[in-house]
């Protein structure tokens, strides 16, 4: 439905109108939803900052990337260009991966907002692991003339990533960006994504840069000599304390951010365990099975019985949209009040809006009774523990026994069997979350919500960061059927089926 409207005289027009029904309440309803949209942008002084500014994205293709883009280009449709740095993959060239990442569902509201935003997007050429990003000289002219705010997202955030792959992109890839960032003229702001957990060897996380164990400069030059094999083998003794090479990697680029700063303006945020939307663009939007996602999928299928986890331990999951949100605002902050010090911004739940990995099973399997998954395997039914005798039980009892009959059956009956593998999958899966699901963390949130209040009241309903209104179990109800719905690509329309064949 093809809308279109001028703010003050639609919200006139609505207010004349008392207690529409029928077809008319879902279209004033709409016209509404826009016109506020509307009226909030006009006034936003953070919509109106990104209006005619170019703004640069990296890891524009990555879940946080998408979201970030849609919600620039949504609350800022005159922003002047959005330059994204994507490589070509899996046999797609740059041009086709950007033509099927802009048919996502994810931008279907800037979609029908404004449906030329595509115009404004400039795709570049770019391999963050090689020299010079592997950008051509008439693109890199291009961005150091035009630029004026920088977005980096890009990263590995595989845990088991060799070390050093996770150098090569997370440090020197970042390294490599603020180099070019150093030469644009126009430059007001370089953003860098980190992650809450970068400090993890901390049990209290405040919002400043630590210093880790080793200058990050030294390891270069061990990437570029030392045999891979030989850097794996000392992998363990390198990363210490750190659970895995993305998060030691992590801690080490805001290090390096802080010794390459020089006069830019550099602000970093810290989000915890990214997942699915809360309100935009939709609840529930969610496109990886990184973290928590595939676990809950797994508990869902009836899969996952049982894992090692601490019930009371703070489960800091953080929705994307939040994330994106103070992402932008920081943006926004930065380049226009240009801090003294480099700001963190810890982006994270824990401290201000408590959610346990207990009430996260209790949430997470009831929705999936309620609304189950197509073709589940046994009924959803997991427990968390912190013994790890009681888990080695159940997981040859709930998880290798059946999992053993049904691929028998599967081979009787003349189909290849698969269970075993999905479990030895979701097995060294758990056992790299385990880390996370163990533990709590404090962090401090000082800077968040300083920026909260630097925001006029419409700046904080368009980019709405405050998660003390976050109903976690409204919350977690709408992630589990957006994974139903986006990553599983089931329609609720077959849930009568589903509880059939639950049922049986
Ligand atoms: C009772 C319920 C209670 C619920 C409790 C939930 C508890 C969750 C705990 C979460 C803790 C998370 C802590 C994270 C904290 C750090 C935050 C960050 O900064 S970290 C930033 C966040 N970083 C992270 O979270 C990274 C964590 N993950 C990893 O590092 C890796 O995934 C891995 C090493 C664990 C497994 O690697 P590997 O074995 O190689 O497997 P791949 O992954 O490569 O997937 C292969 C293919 O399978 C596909 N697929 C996957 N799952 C499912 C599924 N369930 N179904 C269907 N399909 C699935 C997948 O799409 C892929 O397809 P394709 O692309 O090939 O077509
Ligand atoms: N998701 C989470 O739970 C959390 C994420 N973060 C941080 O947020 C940021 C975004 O994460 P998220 O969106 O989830 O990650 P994704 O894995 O979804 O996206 C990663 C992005 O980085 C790009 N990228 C990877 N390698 C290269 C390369 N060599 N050259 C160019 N681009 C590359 C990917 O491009 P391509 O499509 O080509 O692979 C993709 O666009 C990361 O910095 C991460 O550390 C922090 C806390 C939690």
């Amino acid at each position: 439905m093809a809308v279109s409207f001028e703010a003050k005289d639609k919200r006139a027009l609505l207010n004349k109108v008392e207690n529409p029904t029928g077809k008319n309440w879902y279209l004033l309803q709409e016209v509404r939803r826009r016109t506020e949209g509307q009226m909030e942008r006009t006034m936003s002084s953070v919509a109106a900052y990104y209006n005619g500014k170019a703004v640069l994205i990296t890891g524009a293709t990555g879940f946080m990337g998408k979201v970030l883009m849609e919600k620039l280009l949504r609350s800022s449709p005159d922003v002047k260009t959005v330059y994204i740095l994507v490589r070509p993959k899996a046999g797609q060239s740059m041009q086709e991966r950007v033509a099927s990442m802009l048919q996502c569902k994810v931008f279907d509201r800037v979609r029908e907002d404004y449906p030329n935003f595509q115009e404004k997007i400039k795709p570049i050429n770019a391999e963050l692991i090689q020299p010079n990003l592997a950008i051509s000289p008439e693109d890199s002219e291009e961005l150091l003339s035009q630029v004026n705010v920088v977005f980096h997202c890009a990263a590995t955030i595989r845990f088991d990533e060799p070390l050093k792959r996770a150098l090569q992109l997370n440090v020197l890839g970042t390294q490599q960006l603020i180099e070019l960032a150093r030469q644009m003229q126009k430059l007001e702001a370089f953003i860098h994504i980190s992650t809450a957990y970068a400090n993890c060897n901390q049990k209290h996380i405040d919002e400043i840069i630590y210093p880790p164990p080793v200058e990050p400069k030294k390891l270069f030059g061990l990437v570029e000599w030392m045999d891979e094999s030989i850097i794996e083998d000392i992998t363990p003794k390198l990363i210490g304390e750190w659970p895995n090479t993305y998060a030691y990697t992590k801690a080490l680029t805001e290090y390096l951010l802080q010794q390459e700063k020089a006069n830019l303006n550099i602000a970093i945020i810290r989000p915890s365990i990214v997942g699915a939307s809360w309100h935009e663009p939709f609840p529930g939007w969610i496109d990886n099975f990184n973290g928590t996602s595939g676990i809950m999928i797994a508990a869902g299928k009836g899969i996952l019985r049982t894992m090692i986890a601490n019930n009371d331990a703070v489960a800091d999951l953080i929705p994307v949209d939040v994330v994106i949100n103070l992402t932008l605002v920081a943006g926004w902050y930065t380049a226009v009040h240009r801090p003294k010090n480099m700001m963190v911004y810890n982006c994270t739940t824990g401290g201000i809006n408590p959610f346990s990995w207990g009430e996260m099973e209790y949430h997470v399997l009831s929705t999936f009774k309620r609304n189950p998954l197509e073709q589940v395997y046994r009924t959803p039914c997991a427990q968390l523990t912190s013994n790890y005798l009681i888990n080695w039980y159940w997981i040859a009892v709930s998880h290798k026994a059946p999992a053993m009959i049904y691929d028998l059956y599967l081979r009787l009956t003349g189909r290849k069997p698969r269970m075993m593998k999905i479990l030895d999958r979701l097995h060294k899966n758990l056992m790299l979350l385990e880390y996370f699901t163990t533990q709590s963390w404090e962090w401090s949130s000082d800077n968040m919500n300083m920026l909260m209040g630097q925001l006029s009241p419409e700046d904080k309903k368009l980019y709405n960061f405050d998660i003390r209104q976050l109903h976690w179990s409204e919350y977690i109800e709408n992630y589990c059927l957006g994974a139903k719905k986006y990553l599983l690509n089931e329609d609720m329309s077959g849930i009568p089926a589903a509880k059939q064949h639950l049922r049986k």
